[in-house]
């Protein structure tokens, strides 16, 4: 019997998922490949990204931007997903990088991805990670701190070297997301603030010889669904930069970051297009080079984190406990963010029957994917994936109740290979060492 009662979860999730779909006796396929194929070659948990869904991603970005006729210089955010097959896919495509640490710094240039087209942000850099990246020559160093920029303009002297840096401002705005991820509020740790940029500007600019001061950079915060925040953050920029070259002072390049959201549940998040028009209305007519870090847009959408049901516990609620958890996915835990479900299997009925709690192993009672979720019956070891998985998933992973890193696959093209293994217990065990000194009491 067919119903026109609109699902609540399965339909709107496909719609928003143009790379999953439901082909019958395969089951859920994402960009060609049967996702159940890959959970019975590789096992579960394991996580699949899509090289395919990423580069196309990666085009209709930088096509919003063409079709405003904005030339922009994209640096993923590596924080986001730092697979060097990733980071390859995006490179190829003509993105940098942003990264925030020494080794996301050493992963970009290992993928390939040009030191001049790498910008690094970050509240505490090491004078090491510093090192690095004037050694490197990289693009910009976005500099977050009148201590960091004194740090940094005595090393670099040193080195005989001039860093080129932007400062990147705090402009006192609420991005209007998690709090937990909003970080360009004055009590954020981020950034500068604001008010003290002109008189920092012109005195870095006239005075310091270790850095050469090329503009400014923000960043309000992650999953940033609606434009407001966005253009107040912008027209603040546009705003200083008046100030600034009123002053005399020169400016050239602006770092408008990243944030762009996507609709994990059924939110109406803006399309790039949204974004280029903000960008284009703000700060198109300042005669500057424009920079993005865009990070969760590309990649969450492009990955899935298959699982299995170990066991479905019928108890004051019934639990369908699943082989993955919050060590592997941590984002539900920690910011109690949604994350759609879908099974493998084709359902029967994809009006959904159960409501279900959907969590996973981890002795914490955070550890839960889904509260009084409807879902289609689902048994034990049935297969299920959660969506949106590929930004802020495997980089936040970790082994808590001894629990190896998950398996990381990747597809495109129809084929599919192994970016990274499932760590074994023996790996895990064998970083560790027992002192001498504790054995022979
Ligand atoms: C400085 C900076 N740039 C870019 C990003 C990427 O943000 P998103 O993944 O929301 O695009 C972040 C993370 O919030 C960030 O801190
Ligand atoms: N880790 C966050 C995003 C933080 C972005 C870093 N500034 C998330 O999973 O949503």
């Amino acid at each position: 019997m067919t119903s026109t009662r609109p699902d609540p979860t399965l339909q709107p999730l496909l719609k928003n998922h143009p790379n999953l779909s439901y082909e019958g006796s395969k089951g859920l396929v994402m960009d060609g490949t049967s996702l159940t194929d890959i959970a019975s070659q590789h096992g579960t948990p394991c996580w699949v990204i899509s090289a395919d869904t990423l580069r196309h991603r990666a085009n209709t970005l930088k096509d919003a931007f063409k079709a405003r006729n904005l030339p922009v210089h994209c640096h993923f955010a590596v924080k986001a997903q730092d697979h060097q097959a990733c980071l390859t896919v995006l490179a190829q495509c003509g993105f940098g990088a942003d990264v925030v640490s020494g080794g996301e710094l050493r992963r970009a240039l290992a993928a390939g991805i040009k030191a001049q087209d790498i910008v690094f942000s970050g509240i505490g850099k090491t004078d090491e990670e510093l090192e690095l990246a004037v050694q490197h020559q990289i693009g910009q160093i976005n500099v977050e701190s009148v201590e960091e920029l004194h740090r940094l303009d005595a090393l670099a002297r040193k080195m005989q070297r001039r860093a080129r840096i932007a400062f990147r401002v705090n402009p006192d705005i609420d991005a209007k997301t998690h709090s937990k991820i909003t970080t360009g509020r004055a009590e954020d740790k981020f950034g500068i603030a604001h008010d003290v940029i002109p008189a920092l500007y012109r005195k870095t600019q006239t005075e310091m010889s270790g850095v050469e001061l090329v503009g400014l950079a923000v960043h309000l915060g992650s999953q940033m669904v609606t434009d407001g925040p966005f253009r107040k953050g912008y027209e603040r920029i546009a705003s200083l930069v008046h100030t600034l070259r009123a002053d005399g002072l020169r400016i050239s390049d602006i770092d408008c970051g990243g944030g762009l959201g996507i609709p994990y549940r059924d939110e109406t998040a803006p399309p790039p297009s949204m974004l280029a028009e903000v960008i284009a209305e703000t700060l198109g007519d300042l005669d500057v080079q424009l920079h993005i870090e865009p990070g969760r847009w590309l990649a969450a959408p492009s990955g899935v984190l298959l699982a299995r049901v170990i066991d479905v516990k019928d108890a004051a609620r019934r639990f369908i406990i699943i082989d993955a958890g919050m060590n592997d996915l941590v984002r539900p835990a920690m910011y109690d963010s949604w994350h759609g479900i879908l099974p493998l299997h084709t359902p029967e009925n994809m009006e959904a029957g159960d409501v279900v709690d959907v969590v996973g192993p981890i002795c914490e009672s955070s550890d839960i994917f889904a509260r009084q979720r409807h879902l289609p019956p689902l048994k034990k070891g049935d297969l299920v994936a959660l969506l949106d998985a590929g930004a802020y998933g495997t980089v936040m992973s970790s082994t808590y109740n001894s629990r190896p890193l998950a398996a990381q696959v990747m597809i495109g093209g129809g084929k599919q290979a192994v970016i990274r293994k499932r760590q074994t217990l023996d790996e895990l065990l064998a970083q560790e060492a027992v002192p001498d000194w504790l054995l022979h009491t």
